[in-house]
């Protein structure tokens, strides 16, 4: 059905609903990518689309071809230049329908993580957390959730040992060998020590905050894993999840946190 007519083209309902649409969808993409250096691929990559646009009403056909095999090219590019808010837009999408508040949806295709899975226990972290804080002695613990994380643990020195609050301050004592870098927790033992995180390059982190909070960030945006960051300096702890970071948390606010992320029902967990 025509709503008005703009010089040679004839606007309708659909085409202003399709207008809306692809302008929301661009505002979430720039919402995701915003802060990040791939913003700025983001927005090269729409100025060639309008140049492409504008050179094909032109009718300039080589350079339209031109531009034609960039984009498409450009396209695949994309798609590996953006894992990390393509995977935060589909977060975003699970989080927003609310599958898992359904009781019946849980009933019939969620398993809880209790079911048999041995579960990390959070209260030898939250404790060791406890004591880096006030002894500034800095942390920095990699909690795993559904993504494995293997290549990270070989990164450093294998522990495979049973989670404990003393084996962990050990770890972290500044004269022990194994305090630089992570420490990795998985399937609810001490895999890994002095593991190597990759870094954040987002450019919005307050520059009061170095490496180990870089490091945290970056690994909750290459995985799902919790990440948490005792500062050295401050005594402070930030946890990162899903390519956030809460800084400055009490302990309880650390704990609720840590404990509702990792014990979010399964079926969530695969959409993230
Ligand atoms: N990529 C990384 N992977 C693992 N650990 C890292 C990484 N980068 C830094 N670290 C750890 O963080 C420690 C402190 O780094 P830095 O002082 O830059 O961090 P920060 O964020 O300022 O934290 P703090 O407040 O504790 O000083 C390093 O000694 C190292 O143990």
């Amino acid at each position: 059905m025509l709503v008005f007519r703009l010089g040679f083209l004839d606007v309708g309902w659909l085409d202003l609903l399709d207008i809306l649409l692809v302008t929301v969808l661009i505002y979430q993409i720039y919402n995701l990518v915003r802060g990040s250096v791939a913003s700025r691929v983001f927005i090269g990559y729409l100025l060639v689309y309008l140049a492409y646009l504008v050179v094909k009403a032109l009718g300039l056909n080589l350079m339209t071809t031109i531009l034609e095999y960039f984009i498409s090219v450009g396209a695949l590019a994309l798609i590996i230049i953006f894992q990390q808010e393509i995977r935060r837009f589909l977060l975003l999408i699970g989080k927003s329908t609310n599958v898992a508040n359904s009781r019946w949806i849980r009933r019939w295709l969620m398993r809880q993580p209790n079911d048999g899975e041995s579960q990390t226990q959070l209260k030898p972290i939250i404790d060791a957390c406890k004591t880096l804080g006030s002894e500034f002695s800095g942390g920095l613990i990699v909690v795993q959730k559904n993504d494995d994380l293997e290549k990270f643990a070989l990164s450093g020195e294998i522990i495979n040992a049973d989670l404990s609050k003393p084996l962990l301050l050990a770890i972290f004592s500044q004269y022990s060998p194994l305090h630089d870098g992570a420490v990795l927790i998985s399937n609810g033992r001490i895999r890994a020590a002095r593991c190597i995180l990759p870094v954040s390059d987002d450019d919005e982190l307050p520059p009061a905050l170095g490496f180990r909070h870089r490091a945290a960030l970056g690994m909750s945006e290459a995985t799902d894993a919790a990440v948490i960051a005792v500062s050295e300096e401050s005594g402070r702890m930030s946890l990162a999840l899903n390519g956030e970071l809460y800084t400055n948390l009490v302990l309880s606010e650390l704990e609720t946190r840590l404990e509702s992320y990792l014990r979010e029902p399964k079926l969530l967990n695969h959409l993230q």
